[in-house]
C-alpha cells in the first residue's frame, strides 16, 4: 500500500508500449463506488471476494502490465495464478510508507495508527509477497522512474 505499484506500473507499461490495468480501478468502475466505501459498507471479506474475481479476469484478459492492490496476495488461488506471471514485489521501509500514504482515507486499512497498522500488515504478508515475486525491488530513496527502470532490468524486459 502506497509503495508505488500503480504509479510504477503505468510507467513500465509506457516504456514497454503495452497496456496498463489496475485491479483497484476495475473494482471501482464495476461497483461505481470507492474502495473505501466498499470496505465501510460491505466489509473487507466482501472486498476480497471482488478483488479475487477482478484479478482472475484481468490476468485472463489483459496481456500488458497489471497493478494489484496490496492485499490481493492474501488469497491462495490468486497466488497460484500469479505463478505463471512475471511478478515484481516493490518494497519500502515503514517511514517511507507513512510519508507516501499519510492519513489517507483512500486506504482504509491505514486510516487509524498507520505506522503500527503498516508494520502488522507487512509482518503478516511479507512471506506471501516473496512467495509470488520473481524479483524484489526496493523503492526507498528512488524516484518512480528509477523504480520502473529497476523492475525492467530485474525482469529483463526490453523497452519498445
Ligand atoms: N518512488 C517513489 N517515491 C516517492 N513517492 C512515490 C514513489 N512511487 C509512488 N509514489 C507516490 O506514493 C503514493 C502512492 O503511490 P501508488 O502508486 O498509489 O502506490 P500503490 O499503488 O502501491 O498503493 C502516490 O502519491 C505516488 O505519487
Ligand atoms: O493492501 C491492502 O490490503 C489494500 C491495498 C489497496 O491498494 P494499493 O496497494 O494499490 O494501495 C486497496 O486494494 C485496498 O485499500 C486494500
Ligand atoms: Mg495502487
Amino acid at each position: 500500500m502506497g509503495v508505488g505499484k500503480s504509479t510504477v506500473g503505468r510507467l513500465i507499461a509506457e516504456r514497454l508500449g503495452v497496456g496498463y490495468r489496475d485491479t483497484d480501478d476495475d473494482i471501482t468502475a464495476e461497483q461505481g463506488r470507492t474502495i473505501a466505501d466498499i470496505f465501510v459498507d460491505d466489509g473487507e471479506p466482501a472486498f476480497r471476494a471482488l478483488e479475487k474475481d477482478a484479478v482472475r479476469r484481468a490476468l485472463d484478459e489483459h496481456p500488458g502490465v497489471l497493478a494489484l492492490g496490496g492485499g490481493a496476495i492474501l488469497d491462495a488461488d490468486t497466488r497460484a495464478l500469479l505463478a505463471a506471471h512475471r511478478v515484481a514485489y516493490l518494497s519500502m521501509d515503514v517511514e517511507e510508507a507513512v510519508r507516501r500514504t499519510g492519513l489517507n482515507v483512500a486506504r482504509p486499512l491505514l486510516a487509524v495508527n498507520p505506522r503500527r497498522q503498516w508494520r502488522e500488515l507487512m509482518e503478516a504478508r511479507r512471506h506471501l509477497y516473496t512467495e509470488v515475486a520473481r524479483t524484489v525491488v526496493s523503492t526507498d530513496g528512488r524516484t518512480a522512474e528509477e523504480v520502473a527502470q529497476a523492475v525492467l532490468d530485474a525482469l529483463e524486459l526490453n523497452e519498445a
